[in-house]
């Protein structure tokens, strides 16, 4: 954890410290963060959970209010919108399953190691996938804690997700209303509740005639996000941002497909079966 001043450090710990009442007081005493718990006790961990509270700090330039008030509110949003559950218990549209993709590649350079895919070219004529917003979300929301469940927040190498859009096969001349709705409430959900989760992001396979898309799409999106996006109108270039992506469509060293390179399953945390557990029996009872 690297501190700029003796100011960001104060924040940090005053956060720290406050951070029991601040859940107990305003998120109802709800302390789950990507699987983790942001308390002490049993299945906490002292480094991820600081880890943790940092990245939000950072997001919100160690101003404390804002950090706490941001902090809770993801908090209150994943007691109400239950993340986990998308990530591991629900199931979602096949099509969509079959579009969204994640890798791990040990050896690519910092922060680049876990890339989620996202090939939606392919949707452009499965329209029907965007008409239910909410469905649309819980499977992105579902796709993006699975990456974060690749992460390590104890390896500075390794605690930021790379993410790929590809665009492949898409044609249009105006944007399709479900489209763009479904495309806003991700953006606006990933910025509020995964601040500094993001490397970087390419859009690959963009035809040069839609570039008026990504000049419509990138107003939703704030600036610190949109430094990281990278438009490659040739998938192939890709590779040389990802030596580890399959040489076959993105250019890069594998001799894999994306699809051998997919991994299938990633593992809940332990606090975040023991969550599981609570409710069922809840619900039984
Ligand atoms: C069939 C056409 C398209 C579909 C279905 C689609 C879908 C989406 C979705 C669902 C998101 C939300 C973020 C995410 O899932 O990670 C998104 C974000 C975005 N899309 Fe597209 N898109 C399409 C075309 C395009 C095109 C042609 C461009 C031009 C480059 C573009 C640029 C962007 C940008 C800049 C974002 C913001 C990314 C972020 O904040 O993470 N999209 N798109």
């Amino acid at each position: 954890m690297k501190f700029a001043s003796d100011l960001e450090k104060k924040t940090f710990e005053k956060l720290v410290e406050q951070l029991p009442s601040l859940i107990e007081k305003k998120c109802q005493g709800y302390d789950e963060m990507y699987g983790y718990k942001l308390l002490p006790g049993e299945h906490y961990d002292e480094s991820i959970a600081h880890a943790l509270v940092y990245k939000y700090c950072k997001a919100y330039k160690f101003q404390y209010d804002e950090v706490a008030s941001n902090l809770c509110s993801t908090l209150n949003w994943r007691r109400e919108f239950d993340p986990l559950s998308a990530a591991f218990s629900e199931r979602h549209d096949e099509t969509l399953n079959n579009v969204g993709l994640l890798t791990k590649y040990d050896d690519e350079q910092s922060n680049r190691k876990v890339v989620t895919w996202n090939l939606y070219g392919e949707l452009s004529k499965q329209k029907q996938v965007f008409a239910d917003v909410n469905k649309f979300l819980r499977y992105r929301v579902g796709l993006m804690e699975r990456s974060i469940g690749l992460l390590d927040f104890k390896d500075e190498t390794n605690d930021y997700v790379a993410q790929v859009h590809d665009y492949d096969g898409v044609s249009m001349w105006r944007m399709d209303p479900d489209i763009k709705k479904c495309t806003k409430q991700v953006i606006a959900v990933f910025q509020k509740h995964y601040p500094e989760m993001l490397s970087a992001k390419f859009f690959i396979n963009v035809p040069s005639l839609l570039t008026w898309v990504y000049d419509v799409v990138k107003r939703f999106v704030n600036e610190e996000t949109r430094r990281k996006f990278v438009v490659l109108n040739d998938g192939t270039k890709l590779g040389q941002y990802l030596p580890a992506a399959p040489s076959k469509l993105y250019g890069g060293n594998s001799k894999q497909t994306l699809e051998e390179q997919n991994v299938l399953e990633v593992k809940p945390t332990p606090y975040a079966l023991y969550l599981f557990e609570q409710k069922v029996g809840a619900d039984v009872e």
